[in-house]
């Protein structure tokens, strides 16, 4: 077990906010707002090596999907509360580290849905009328002008695999579009409109025109999309993965492209990314006919930038500011009320018998009155919140500390 940490309600000036990637604005202003003053922004990610040269004084991180969160930087993160993954995706957070280290995890689940299932649909009739090659041609000043290979998405089945909220988003823009809408999940998830849920993978693969991706990057989905996968796609039919590059064996769709089976692709993410914009880029799919390739930017638009901007800094500052935690994928998620005319007790825990016990024999032996207790546990740490009306004691930070299996101790007051 490691040290338990110690934090107290100190000000706001003290507290480093840390954001990189190119976080929106609207984050630091949002920050600042709330009176945060140590905020650093920086337009690129970092590399183990430089969160491992600076974590220590960060109190909160905002990522989005290039920035690594090991579980070495996160074990040399003395100081970190929270970690802000300005995004939907949480692969590139070692969960599990952070938990057992208290460290809140936030995301954005739904900020960039829609701008995703419109790039799918966009992408889907692109493919579908061979626009690459004729925009390629026509810059060329070449006028390509004949009707081969190009249909109407009206009609034509798209198979969606993954239906949470972007797939399920794209099935209804689908739907609206003329699609005949096909999906399959691992959950048991209800059919938005006249969607049919397929039983099997194989099933959604035999009978789709379109395939697209939106599955999370998990142990489960990796290579997903393999040679004997893709076998079972229609001849000629598309693939388009806006999800996670490791969902695509990348050198099996490349056979694929080249001997027809697979006649397009749309491709936002890849097994390798470029840390940052601006830099060098190869896949084996470059210069592949009627394949579109994206720079990882289907959550990439002003609108979603900003809500999520806007959404994870709220999320983090209500965490400082009163302990809440609903969103978060590490420490169980709690709505807390505003203290009011009380100090609060924050406590993280791993999740064994006799701990709630022993804090509230504590608090008895220290006759401290408790105006309020919540608490959420999952299957290894527990989280438990307690207002307390009494003058704020030193002693009691460094009691609650000697709990047996405490992580954390934050005190607001
Ligand atoms: N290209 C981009 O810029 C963006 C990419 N993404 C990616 O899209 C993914 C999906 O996002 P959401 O729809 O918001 O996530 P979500 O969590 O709402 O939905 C994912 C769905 O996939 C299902 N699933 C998991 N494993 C599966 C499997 N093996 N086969 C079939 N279904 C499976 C889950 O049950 C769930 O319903 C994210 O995890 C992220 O990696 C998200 C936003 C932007
Ligand atoms: O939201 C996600 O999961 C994405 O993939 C978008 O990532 P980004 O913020 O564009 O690095």
């Amino acid at each position: 077990m490691t040290e338990a940490k110690n934090d107290l309600s100190y000000p706001k000036e003290q507290i480093k906010v840390l954001l990189l990637e190119g976080i929106h604005p609207k984050a630091k202003e949002n920050f600042e707002r709330h009176h945060f003053v140590n905020i650093e922004t920086h337009d690129v990610a970092w590399s183990e090596e430089e969160l491992l040269e600076h974590i220590e004084d960060v109190q909160i991180i905002g990522v989005r999907s290039k920035t690594h969160l090991t579980k070495k930087v996160i074990e040399k993160a003395n100081k970190l509360k929270a970690i802000g993954c300005f995004c939907i995706g949480t692969n590139q957070v070692d969960l599990d580290a952070a938990m057992m280290a208290g460290i809140t995890v936030f995301n954005s689940p739904y900020s960039n849905t829609r701008s995703v299932a419109e790039l799918v649909i966009a992408e889907s009739i692109m493919l579908m009328r061979r626009i690459p090659l004729r925009d390629k041609k026509a810059h060329e000043g070449i006028w390509l002008k004949d009707a081969k290979d190009s249909y109407e998405v009206r009609g034509k089945k798209i198979g969606i695999i993954g239906y949470g909220h972007i797939g399920s988003q794209v099935s209804v823009l689908a739907e609206n579009m003329g699609f005949d809408v096909l999906y399959y999940d691992i959950e048991p998830k209800l059919p938005m409109g006249n969607a049919t849920r397929m039983e099997s993978l194989d099933e959604l693969l035999h009978r789709s025109d379109i395939v697209t991706l939106h599955v999370p990057a998990t142990p489960g989905t990796k290579n997903l999309i393999d040679t004997e996968n893709i076998s079972k796609m229609k001849k000629g039919s598309i693939l388009l993965n806006l999800s996670r590059g490791s969902v695509v064996d990348i050198p099996a769709l490349k056979d694929a492209l080249e001997s027809g089976h697979v006649s397009g692709a749309g491709i936002d993410v890849y097994p390798e990314e470029p840390e940052s914009k601006g830099e060098a880029f190869k896949t084996e799919l470059q210069n592949i006919p009627n394949v579109i390739l994206t720079p990882h930017i289907g959550g990439s638009t002003l609108e979603a930038q900003y809500n999520i901007g806007i959404d994870v800094s709220t999320k983090l500052i209500n965490l400082i500011d009163d302990g809440t935690t609903v969103g978060s994928h590490t420490v169980p998620p709690l709505n807390l009320p505003k203290q009011k005319d009380a100090h609060r007790i924050l406590h993280i825990h791993e999740n064994k018998p006799g701990v709630l016990s022993e804090i509230n024999n504590l608090l008895s032996e220290m006759d401290i009155n408790i105006l309020g207790q919540y608490l959420k546990t999952n299957e290894h740490i527990g989280y438990v919140v307690l207002d307390m009306d009494k003058e704020y004691d030193d002693r009691i930070l460094e009691e609650m500390n000697k709990v047996k299996h405490t992580i954390r101790t934050r005190i607001l007051y």
